[in-house]
């Protein structure tokens, strides 16, 4: 079975676009003539090995692919289960699934090609006995390329070796963030209720343990992932009582719960683990049972991600591409197409902006702007002396911004009153350059604007890219290059809407935390991708102008 694992993946892969699940049933005959029932199939540790196996294979071959290894039918009879009898059948009834199959596919071997109507016929009631289906199922013979040598030698090698059965606990426990659940979750979480028959806690990372993570403005929220963690749970092994809680610290639950038996951890986590034990001892609660699970090995990942499959990596990969689509903006002129490229102070936005105008684009720097908008004699240039007092003047006349930033940075009403006057008329200065460009027939302008959200400037641009870094890091930024101290920079910075604020307004992240290559290739992913959109955008202009001259 093992090697048979990626091709039956790959094959099935071609057919199905969202969710596949995976019923084990080894020995399953479906050419023998007599309809085949469900059967238990004890817990083992080659089961476990397989279902790690399975994760990995879908990691490579399916990636696209949401798969959920079933275990409904994964019990040894024998087993305890809180006092309830053990049916004879795993399925008494059909088990209602998140997603209704539509497709049952098998790799079972054909006898002979005048059986497969007979085959099919037989695998369709097989799985209408055990799932609800759509009433519409169909069933379909892969044809997976297998590897006939080697296969021989395992089948070989494993008909020598005896089934260990593994060691299950009533009560399981597993602790971490889960965001964008991927394979290496979902071998943890299968191999948990695997170990667990009556009880399953999932401890999940909240606020205060998000502070650390990479790219923290991208976890998913903490009701979506959780979310996504009791539909897959109640899918795998719906017999389990599932309860998923909040962590705010790295112990939670497992510290204090009698009950819990086994905690399972990865090669990563197992410190944690031990560290929980420490405290379970100390507060007078037996260890709980250690259950080690192997890392899964990301194939895809790059030079500068993780070599295992993790979320952070994920994470990164959504850097530069478009997270949510751009809202109607119908009301400004299509072209040239402009992005409102925003961030915190020190976050390399300016970097980017000038990357995006070496590929093309028209920069418009609005800090820029903004200094013009100070020139003497200007209807702004007195109104700001009238408002912040004439102290603010250089011995040439010119308006002292270092000192006018002192004044306003950390101070959000007088703040409001500087960008009360100053906004509107570099709004003004923007929407000339922007003319410019069309008239010039450039096709993108990248608005550089630092406050570009708190500014309401959105319905100025047809989308809004954001950069962030972590606070610290900008805090080094800004007093390295302003010269300015740690509070100014962080007074600056809380006068600014947070990263995740920023974030939740965002077409397209991207993040100059890396080294400065990684950024360019961001930079080019970005820019590559929006040119499709731009592309696609004139297509969809062009057809429906075509069909409303015909
Ligand atoms: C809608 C827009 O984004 S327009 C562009 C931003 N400009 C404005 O909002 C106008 C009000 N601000 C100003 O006039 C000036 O920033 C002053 C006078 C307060 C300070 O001037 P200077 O000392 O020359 O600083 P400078 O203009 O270079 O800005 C320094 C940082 O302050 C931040 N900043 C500028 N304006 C604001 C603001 N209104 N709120 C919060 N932060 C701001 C910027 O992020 C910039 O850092 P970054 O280049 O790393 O992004």
């Amino acid at each position: 079975l093992p090697l048979r694992i990626a091709p039956v993946l790959s094959s099935a892969a071609q057919l199905v676009e969202r969710t596949l699940y995976v019923h084990l049933h080894p020995g399953l005959n479906l050419g023998s003539g007599s309809q085949p029932r469900p059967v238990f199939i004890p817990p083992v540790v080659d089961l476990s090995a397989l279902i790690t196996r399975l994760y990995s294979n879908a990691a490579d071959v399916c990636g696209h692919l949401d798969v959920r290894v079933l275990l409904t039918n994964v019990r040894a009879q024998s087993a305890a289960c809180s006092g309830t009898t053990i049916p004879n059948c795993p399925f008494p009834t059909p088990q209602s699934l998140s997603h209704s199959p539509e497709v049952v596919l098998t790799d079972f071997p054909l006898q002979d090609p005048g059986q497969s109507h007979q085959v099919t016929q037989c695998l369709q009631r097989y799985t209408g006995h055990c799932y609800v289906c759509s009433p519409s199922l169909q069933s379909v013979l892969l044809h997976p390329q297998l590897m006939r040598l080697q296969e021989k030698e395992e089948g070989l090698k494993e008909s020598e070796e005896k089934a260990e059965p593994l060691e299950t606990y009533s009560d399981v426990v597993v602790g971490g963030t889960f965001d964008r659940l991927h394979g290496a979750h979902k071998t943890l979480l299968n191999i948990s209720c695997l170990l667990a028959n009556r009880r399953f806690l999932i401890g999940v990372c909240d606020q205060a343990m998000l502070k650390k993570k990479v790219l923290k403005e991208l976890v998913e929220p903490y009701s979506l992932r959780t979310q996504r963690l009791q539909e897959f749970v109640e899918d795998i092994k719906p017999s389990l009582q599932v309860e998923i809680v909040p962590l705010d610290d790295p112990y939670g639950v497992s510290v204090v719960d009698p009950l819990i038996q086994c905690i399972v951890v990865s090669e990563e986590t197992r410190k944690g683990g031990m560290a929980v034990n420490k405290k379970r001892i100390e507060n007078g609660l037996p260890a709980l049972i250690l259950h080690e699970i192997q890392l899964l090995k990301d194939a895809h990942h790059t030079e500068t991600e993780e070599e295992k499959i993790s979320s952070s990596s994920l994470r990164s990969r959504l850097l530069g591409t478009l997270l949510t689509p751009p809202e109607d903006a119908s009301h400004i002129a299509p072209l040239p197409y402009v992005i409102g490229l925003t961030g915190g102070s020190g976050s390399g936005k300016t970097s980017i902006a000038r990357q995006l105008e070496a590929l093309g684009a028209v920069r418009i720097d609005c800090d820029k702007l903004g200094h013009e908008v100070y020139q003497p004699g200007t209807a702004a240039y007195h109104r700001v002396l009238e408002e912040f007092g004439s102290d603010l003047l250089n011995a040439d006349k010119t308006i002292n911004r270092r000192a006018l930033g002192r004044k306003v940075f950390g101070n959000q009403e007088r703040l409001k009153a500087l960008t009360d006057i100053v906004w509107p008329e570099i709004a003004l200065l923007v929407k000339n350059r922007i003319s410019q460009a069309r008239e010039e027939g450039k096709q993108v302008c990248v608005l550089d604007a630092a406050v570009l959200l708190e500014a309401g400037w959105t319905d100025m641009v047809h989308e809004v890219w954001v950069t962030v870094i972590p606070e610290e890091e900008a805090v080094l930024r800004i007093t390295e290059r302003d010269g300015v101290t740690t509070e100014d920079a962080l007074r600056r910075l809380q006068s600014q809407w947070s990263n995740s604020k920023q974030v939740g307004h965002a077409n397209v992240v991207l993040s100059t935390l890396w080294e400065p290559e990684v950024t360019r290739k961001q930079v080019l992913k970005a820019w590559n991708l929006l040119q499709k959109r731009i592309q696609h955008r004139q297509e969809g202009h062009a057809l429906v102008t075509t069909s409303a001259q015909v």
